[in-house]
């Protein structure tokens, strides 16, 4: 099943700047392990926010779910996600 998630970031300004660093560290890490598992299929920075626009490839909405909530940025995060189904009039052929 196909997602597009939205997640802007927010991060406290009180937070220590060696915690704030450790968080980005362990998220990269996550986010590339899950864009070689396949089920993080894209990454996009949106330009000029601190946010990106994703496409997630999962078995169901839990596992979706379980994903988006043990990334170390969540408790940091607004997240937004819509479903997506194959378009008909795509040519392309890893859209579903
Ligand atoms: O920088 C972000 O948009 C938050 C984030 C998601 C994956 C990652 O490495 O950072």
């Amino acid at each position: 099943m196909l997602f597009q998630v939205e997640m802007d970031v927010q991060i406290p300004l009180g937070l220590a700047p060696e915690v704030v660093e450790q968080l980005k560290k362990t998220e990269r890490e996550r986010a590339q392990e899950l864009q070689k598992t396949g089920e993080w299929r894209h990454l996009w920075r949106i330009a000029g926010r601190y946010a990106n626009v994703s496409i997630f490839d999962v078995a169901s909405n839990e596992a979706l779910h379980d994903i988006l909530s043990t990334l170390p940025l969540f408790p940091f995060m607004r997240v937004s996600v819509t479903p997506l189904c194959r378009h008909p009039s795509s040519v392309r052929s890893d859209d579903s």
